[in-house]
């Protein structure tokens, strides 16, 4: 029987450095995922958002919170580029995303959820995965993403049917069928029970596992391990009445 090359030991060959190189590595670390640099942004003649800077590496996770109004959903739709930043940039691999070229590569990595739903009436709970799944050239996860978030039995129901908090597992079985890299999530467990927002903090977990990046507005909380917090302040505080002056007396 001849004797296949397959089984000589691999024996290492030494690297030859030139004498006169320095010893650092020649491997530049890659840039940031998201970089939001000095961020600022106007909305109706108003300034929302000042100064924001946050810096996102692969696995990251950004958690936003503040009152009613103080501009978390105006940071995402900024980050989504539906808004543009007055001031400032927000860098995609360390590529500016006010960059017509760079932009239209980078919101193809975003997936984005909101309180408007997107979910047609004109179609079943499946197609309304099936149809984004057509569109961005993906297929076969929509069956597994419905399964997941405990909506099988309702894939051929019309969504009229869905209560408000399957209509959420909806949108969120879309997302994982999807398969973006960076989630942009405005109230994503708002209308879930116990089981759904475990649901939403294990899918949070996977994608970010994969390398993905994950940003949240919230006003209820959710577990997300090592994520970074930004709390939004008050835009315009409320003006003392006599109850709260009375309150200060005591
Ligand atoms: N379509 C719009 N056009 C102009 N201004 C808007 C629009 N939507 C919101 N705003 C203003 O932008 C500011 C921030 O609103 P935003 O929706 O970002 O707040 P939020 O923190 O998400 O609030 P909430 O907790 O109520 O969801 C508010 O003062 C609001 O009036």
């Amino acid at each position: 029987m001849g004797r296949g090359v397959y089984w000589l030991p691999r024996r290492p060959v030494p690297l030859q450095r030139p004498t006169n190189q320095p010893t650092m590595s020649l491997r530049k670390p890659p840039p940031p995922r998201l970089v939001l640099d000095n961020v600022s942004c106007i909305r109706n003649s108003q300034k929302v958002l000042s100064n924001i800077n946050a810096t996102l590496h692969d696995g990251a996770a950004l958690v936003l919170t503040g009152p009613n109004g103080s501009g978390k959903s105006t940071f995402l739709r900024m980050l989504a580029g539906f808004s543009r930043p007055s001031a400032g940039r927000i860098l995609w691999n360390g590529h500016d995303t006010a960059v017509s070229g760079v932009y239209h590569q980078y919101r193809l990595h975003l997936n984005w959820l909101t309180l408007k739903d997107a979910i047609y009436d004109g179609f079943t709970v499946l197609e309304n995965i099936q149809w984004f799944e057509v569109l961005e050239g993906k297929v076969g996860k929509a069956e597994k993403a419905l399964e997941f978030m405990g909506l099988a039995r309702l894939a051929n129901e019309k969504p009229r049917r869905l209560s408000m908090g399957q209509r959420k597992r909806l949108q969120l079985a879309r997302l994982i069928a999807i398969d973006r890299p960076i989630w942009l999530l405005d109230e994503p467990s708002v209308a879930l029970d116990h089981e759904g927002v475990k649901l939403l903090e294990q899918i949070i977990k996977e994608n970010r596992r994969n390398g993905g990046v994950v940003i949240v507005a919230t006003h209820l909380p959710i577990e997300m391990e090592d994520a970074l917090h930004l709390r939004l302040p008050e835009r315009f505080p409320r003006r003392l009445n006599s109850v709260d002056l009375l309150g200060r007396r005591e």
